[in-house]
Parts: C-alpha cells; structure tokens; sequence
C-alpha cells in the first residue's frame, strides 16, 4: 500500500484489512491464532549486553503465551554498534557515498535482530529474521534517509503464517531496485509503525528505556513529568524539534494510518507510559538534544536555500523564524557534504537548539553549547507550569 497522506474512516480501513490476520496457526503449533499478531519495538537501550537476547526471548515466549498471539517484533543495533560502524567506514572513506553508509550502519540492526532470533530458537519457538529488502518496505532512493513510498503487507503476513515470531531490524529498507536504504539514524520506531500499518494493526508498542515521552528529557532535567496521553500532533513536534524518543516521521504515519502508539518501558514488567493518538496539540514541553545544531548563514536568503538543501537531501532540519540560522536535528549530519553537494555559502555553528512547546507553538532558543542548553533547558522547565500563554513564534520545517 502506498504511504499516502490521506486519511481513510476507520472501518473503511477495517474492511480493508485482508482476511489473512486470522488462522494463522501453523502444523503442530500450540499457539492459538485467536488475534492479530502484536507489533513490538524494542530500541537499542533494550540490548546494552548480550543476555539481554536470551532475557527478552523469554518475556516474548510468555508474550505469546498469555496473548495467544504472534508477534512482529522490530529491533534496533546494540548501543553504539551502528556508530562503530560509521567510525569504521569513515576511516576508509571521509565522505563515502550514502550507498555505502546506508549498506554498511544498517548491518548493525540486522545482527541485533539474528541474535534474537537466535535466542527464541533456543526457547522452542520459530523465528525468523525479514531483512529489509525481503520486508515489502520500499523507499526512493535517498538511501541515508530514505523515505518511505510503499508499504507491501504479503512479506510480513507471509512470514507470520509460518512462525511465531518475526523479528525485524529497524531502519532497513529497500529502493525499487532492490537495493539497501536506510530511513535515518534512530528510525526503528518508523519500521515498527510501518510493520503495523503492513498488518493492518491499530496498535504499536514502543519500548525503550524510558516509561514514555516526558515533559523534557528525563536525563538531563529534573522535575519532568510523565506525559500518560500526548496527541499525534503533540508527539511530532517533540520529535521534529529533537525529542529522541520517538522519530517524528514515526508518529506522522502512524497518524495517517491511525495506529495507536502505546510507549512502555523496556524492561519487566513493561510499565505503559504514553500513549499517542488523536487530539489537539496542548502539550507544555521542552525539547532538548545534545547531537542537534543549528547553523549561522550571512543572510536570510542563504538560509532558506541551506533549509531546502538539507531537507533535498532528506536530513530532519528546521528554518528557524529568527534570524539566519537553520537546525540540524538529531546530529550524526555530514553539513559538509551537503554544502558541498549543493554550492551553499559557509555556514558558522551557532550553538545548540532548545525548544519550548506549548500548545503547538514551538519557540527555538540558541543555546552556546552543550552544558549552557541543559542549564537552559532546566530554567524553561521550570518555568513551564507558571509560564503565561504568550504568542510563541515558530519555527518551521
Ligand atoms: N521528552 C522526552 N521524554 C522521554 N525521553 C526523552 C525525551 N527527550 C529525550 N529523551 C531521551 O530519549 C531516550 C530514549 O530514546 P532512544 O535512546 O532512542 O531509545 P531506544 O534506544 O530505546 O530507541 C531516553 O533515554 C531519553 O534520554
Ligand atoms: N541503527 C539505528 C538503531 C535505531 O534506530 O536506534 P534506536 O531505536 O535505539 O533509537 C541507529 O542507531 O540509528
């Protein structure tokens, strides 16, 4: 199906759904096939040592057991795995082609997905691993931050007739010929609603390590709250501007297909923190992230052509409505290559963004660098319970 943007009734899309999510049990297998299989997402932070296959294989096994349903379950590279990769990479080449990157970082999820495979294996059930050119997810050809075009439902269907377990590495995709696309750093989550949408569930859960979205991150300021329902609307924008813990592109198409993300943390007994639906934007939220910069052009011109180059070439990035400057969200950017690529006049680094949301108005504010964006981030927070509603001006993307 094609990852359209427009919204269909909800019971259209039911009759829509094929039939095929129902009786999937296969020979000899004990599992009922009472419900459609369950879409999990379980991000890097759920990998921090090797027994951390074995363990999940368990909770997952139980899974199965309790729900009596088979399961989707998309996974993220170990912590800094896809990293040593790109450090690897750039020893041999500084600026190799977005082939080559999306070819070699997106090996680090398919190893993290085989090693739990490997894991439920050994507990007895049947897993297999759909890589990303045999997972019916097609994008253009961007390869670094490919998007997604079409969504093809008969891989993963397929796939989950014959075992009780899918796993699938986050991230990975395939263009029209064939070849390997990666659809951006952090992008499981984007898999994860994709692999709903494929089966047609209304929901996805996401599982990391935290609880749920937060009123800013939890790790680097005290006092924030655990926000139990946040709107789509709401959830993008966190993202947009650098929230990591979900990618905005994620929430956008779970939007459109309506599936329900239901965020949860990674570990026993997977306490349900969020959940992300339909609503208006009402959140009060500060958006912090240590990786995003934004850029200083000579004049306002050179910053909106900058904006439409970085977008051009699919990197999450905001024109903000002050002065020259455009943010880079998210970091792991080659600027260069980029300014290179499309002849943009140099650019100086201005500090690091901090956002305030509220009731979906976004206001950027530079913060010099690191530890002054905490300490900014800190003071915003703060102050969000007492801030008065003034107008914000916002940034777009
Ligand atoms: N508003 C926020 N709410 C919750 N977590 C946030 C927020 N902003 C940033 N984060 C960070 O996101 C992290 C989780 O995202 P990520 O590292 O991508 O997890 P995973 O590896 O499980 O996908 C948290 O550890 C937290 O530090
Ligand atoms: N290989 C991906 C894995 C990923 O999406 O990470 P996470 O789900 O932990 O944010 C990356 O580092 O970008």
């Amino acid at each position: 199906m094609a990852v359209g943007r427009r919204r269909q009734p909800a019971d259209r899309r039911r009759a829509q759904r094929p039939p095929d999510r129902r009786g999937t049990r296969g020979p000899g297998d004990a599992v009922s096939a009472a419900g459609a299989p369950l879409v999990l997402k379980f991000g890097g932070s759920s990998f921090a040592t090797p027994d951390a296959y074995g363990e999940l294989a368990r909770c997952l096994d139980s899974r199965i057991a309790s729900s009596g349903r088979r399961l989707a379950v998309v996974v993220s590279a170990m912590p800094g795995e896809t990293e040593a990769l790109r450090g690897r990479l750039h020893e041999v080449s500084p600026h190799p082609g977005g082939d080559r990157v999306a070819g070699l970082l997106t090996l680090a999820d398919t190893v993290s997905a085989h090693l739990l495979a490997a894991a439920l294996h050994r507990l007895g059930r049947r897993a297999t691993v759909l890589a990303g050119h045999e997972s019916g997810f097609t994008t253009d050809e961007t390869f670094m931050w490919a998007r997604l075009e079409r969504i093809a439902p008969q891989p993963l269907r397929r796939a989950l007739r014959e075992h009780d377990v899918v796993v699938v590495p986050g991230g990975q995709a395939a263009d029209d010929r064939g070849r390997p696309t990666w659809l951006g750093k952090n992008s499981s989550d984007l898999s994860a609603v994709a692999a709903a949408v494929a089966l047609g569930a209304d929901r996805c859960e996401i599982h990391s390590d935290v609880a749920g979205i937060h009123s800013c991150d939890p790790n680097r300021v005290t006092g924030t709250r655990l926000l139990p329902a946040v709107s789509y609307a709401d959830a993008a924008a966190m993202s947009h501007h650098g929230a990591k813990v979900l990618h905005h592109r994620a929430v956008r198409l779970a939007e459109r297909h309506r599936v329900e993300i239901v965020c949860r943390h990674n570990t026993e007994p997977f306490t349900r923190g969020t959940v992300i639906g339909p609503g208006e934007a009402a959140a009060r939220a500060v958006v912090l992230d240590l990786g995003s910069r934004v850029l200083a052009y000579p004049d306002r011109a050179a910053a909106d052509r900058a904006h439409r180059a970085f977008r051009a070439d699919g990197v999450a990035a905001l024109r903000l409505a002050e002065g020259p400057h455009v943010a880079l969200i998210g970091g792991y950017t080659d600027p260069e290559a980029t300014r290179l690529r499309h002849g943009l006049p140099p650019a100086r680094e201005a500090g690091v963004p901090v956002t305030e949301l509220h009731a979906g108005r976004a206001t950027v504010h530079i913060a010099p660098d690191g530890p002054d964006a905490v300490r900014l981030a800190q003071r915003l927070h703060d102050g969000l319970d007492t801030a008065a509603g003034q107008a914000l001006a916002p940034a777009h993307a």
